[in-house]
This record gives structure tokens, C-alpha cells and sequence, in this order.
């Protein structure tokens, strides 16, 4: 579990090179923290308008087609580590348009899962489909492009980059202009710029800290800085989100506002895949939870089935197996 002041992980950059359509030599110059990309007079004052701003958030509307689709799906997935089997043949799907909660207690496998459908880690055994292709060793930034965003447990952002930055860096992984082309500032790459620094005023709307636009990133209060991630992460305009506890540390006033906003990425058409360890958040906010233990899913189901689910109760619980099975069956 992580808090706020959680280490130096807030300036850990590498996922973000690794999103980034730039090629290896310029990784080294993004995790130098470069700051004053964007010219706070070229910047419109953010959008107003609900519904204006959820255009702009997710400009790509096929996105959200075929609500109900399997747009992910583990097969047999498991992730070794020397001798120890973090994730025992998995198997669980994510459709379109929902919000899917990844549960389990601590050491389960659940963070194991978001890094082998990522791409941080290849599966030893089995495979992720995703929207139609076979994941297997595709690299994470290609993965960022197919369309899988996520979050960290430990925030990682630019620190002395502002809010909007971060913002505006996270939609390069969609940019089409080549380094020439954004060396000699073509029309098409100016055009590019101009269009981020829009959709990132808009993401930072969306997210609530449309404000705090020009700070720099490590100025932002700690769940500021929480939301700045989940716009990051939304500028790649992917088609699945993966949130990585991104309660940890927060009070329940700021719970609740987070349980609000990811409803709000969900009906503004992306899916969400979500590691919560709050359980009221993750029973108000999904739609239905898979639950790990010791790297194996003991549960697939709605939220009202799982807080009634034995195993799942022993799982936290720590009652015996045994003792369960037991009590299923009217035995004492
Ligand atoms: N890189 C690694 N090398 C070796 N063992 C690892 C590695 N990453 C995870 N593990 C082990 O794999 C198991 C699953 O860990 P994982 O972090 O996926 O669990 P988790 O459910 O996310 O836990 P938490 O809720 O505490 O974050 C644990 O026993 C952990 O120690």
C-alpha cells in the first residue's frame, strides 16, 4: 500500500518513455523531466461545458461500440518468479463498457496480472487476447498504442513538468508526426501540438484540476497529483484503463469523489480494470469483481454474489478452506 510522500516513485519515468512514440535515444531527454514544453499563452482557458469536454476527452468514439464485447481476455495466464507461481492459469474476461474490479488479499497476484496484460512482464504460461489480437510478446509501448492505459500504485509523473504537460506528453503516443517532422515543426506536427494542448485543458477538466493546470506536477496536493495520472492515462485514448489502487492514501470524501469520476470515464466509453483494496469503493463502483488468491481466481461475479461468496470471505478472513467447505455443506 502506498501514501502520500510515498518514496521517490513520483519522478519514475519509465513507463512513460515507454508510451511515448519517440524513439530510444529520445527516452533518456523525457526522463530528464523536460520542463516548459507548452507555452502557457498558447494555452485557451479550459472548457466549460460538460458535454463539450466529454468530446474532447474521448475524441475516438468507436471506443466505446459493442458495449458488452469481450475486449480482453486472459487464458490460462500464469507468471513464474524463480520457484514461486505469482499467477496460476488465470482466465477472465473484461467486456466493453464495463468497470471490472481485480481483487484479492495482499500478495495475491493482482499487480502481477496488470504488468503480464501490460506488458512489464511476459506470461511464463498462457495468454492475453486483446480487442482481437494475441498480446504475447508485444512491447509495452506498442500495448499503449493498441489501447491499454494504466496507473501506478506509486505515482509516477514529471515532477517539475506542469499538470498540463503531463498531460499533453501522454497523447504523444498517438501523434502521427515523425521526429523530422517535429524537429522542423511541420504544419501538420504544429497542428498536432496545438490539438494536445486543447484535449489535455479538456482531460484536466474532466478530471477536475483544470486549475491547477500551470503547477508544476510535484506541487499538486497528493490526490491531485492521483487524478493528474488518471489524465495521463486517459490521453492515450485507450480502449481499456487499468487502475492500480488509486485510493490508496485517500480520505472518504476523496473515495467517494474518485468512485464518481470513474464512473465517469466509464460512461463516457472507456473500460475500466480496476486493483482496489477498499472494499466499498470496489463494491459501489464495479460492475463485477474477480477475485485472486495465492495467484489462482477463487471468484467471477457481481458484487453482490462476491460479498457473499464463502471462499471469498475465508480469503480475507483467513478461515480454513476446510472450515468453509463445511459450513457449505451444514456441517460444523
Ligand atoms: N518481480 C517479482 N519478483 C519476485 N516475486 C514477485 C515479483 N513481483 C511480485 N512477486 C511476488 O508475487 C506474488 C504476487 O505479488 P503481487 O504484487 O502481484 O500481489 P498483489 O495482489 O498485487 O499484492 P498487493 O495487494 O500487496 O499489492 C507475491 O508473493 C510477490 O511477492
Amino acid at each position: 500500500m502506498t501514501g502520500p510522500g510515498a518514496g521517490d516513485a513520483l519522478f519514475d519515468n519509465d513507463d512513460l518513455a515507454a508510451a511515448s512514440h519517440r524513439p530510444e535515444q529520445y527516452a533518456d531527454e523525457q526522463r530528464s523531466d523536460p520542463a516548459g514544453t507548452v507555452d502557457p499563452a498558447a494555452v485557451d482557458p479550459a472548457l466549460t461545458d460538460p458535454a463539450a469536454v466529454a468530446e474532447a476527452v474521448a475524441p475516438v468514439r468507436s471506443i466505446a461500440a459493442e458495449v458488452g464485447a469481450v475486449l480482453l481476455r486472459t487464458e490460462d495466464l500464469t507468471v513464474r518468479f524463480g520457484g514461486l507461481t505469482a499467477l496460476d492459469h488465470v482466465g477472465f474476461e473484461i467486456r466493453r463498457g464495463e468497470i471490472l474490479g481485480l481483487i484479492g488479499p495482499n500478495g495475491a497476484g493482482k499487480t502481477t496480472c496488470f504488468n503480464a496484460i501490460t506488458g512489464v512482464y511476459r506470461p511464463s504460461a498462457g495468454a492475453v487476447y486483446f480487442d482481437g489480437a494475441v498480446l504475447g510478446k508485444t512491447k509495452r509501448n506498442q500495448i499503449t498504442r493498441l489501447g491499454i492505459a494504466r496507473t501506478f500504485q506509486n505515482i509516477r509523473l514529471f515532477g517539475e513538468m506542469t499538470a498540463l504537460e503531463n498531460v499533453v506528453v501522454g497523447t504523444d503516443a498517438r501523434h502521427k508526426t515523425s521526429v523530422p517532422g517535429a524537429i522542423f515543426r511541420t504544419a501538420r506536427h504544429r497542428r498536432e501540438e496545438r490539438d494536445a494542448v486543447e484535449r489535455g485543458m479538456a482531460l484536466l477538466e474532466f478530471v477536475g484540476i483544470a486549475p491547477r493546470a500551470m503547477e508544476k506536477a510535484r506541487n499538486l496536493s497528493y490526490g491531485d497529483q492521483r487524478r493528474l495520472e488518471i489524465a495521463r492515462a486517459l490521453a492515450t485514448e485507450p480502449k481499456l484503463l487499468c487502475l492500480d489502487e488509486p485510493a490508496a492514501g485517500f480520505n472518504p470524501s476523496e473515495k467517494s469523489a474518485l468512485m464518481d469520476l470513474i464512473r465517469k470515464i466509464r460512461d463516457d466509453g472507456f473500460t475500466v480494470l480496476l486493483i482496489e483494496h477498499d472494499m466499498r469503493l470496489v463494491m459501489g463502483v464495479t460492475d463485477r469483481i474477480v477475485v485472486l488468491e495465492f495467484g489462482r481466481k477463487i471468484a467471477d461475479d457481481l458484487p453482490a454474489a462476491i460479498r457473499a461468496d464463502p471462499a471469498v470471505i475465508a480469503a480475507y478472513l483467513g478461515v480454513p478452506d476446510d472450515q468453509v467447505a463445511g459450513a457449505e455443506e451444514g456441517r460444523p
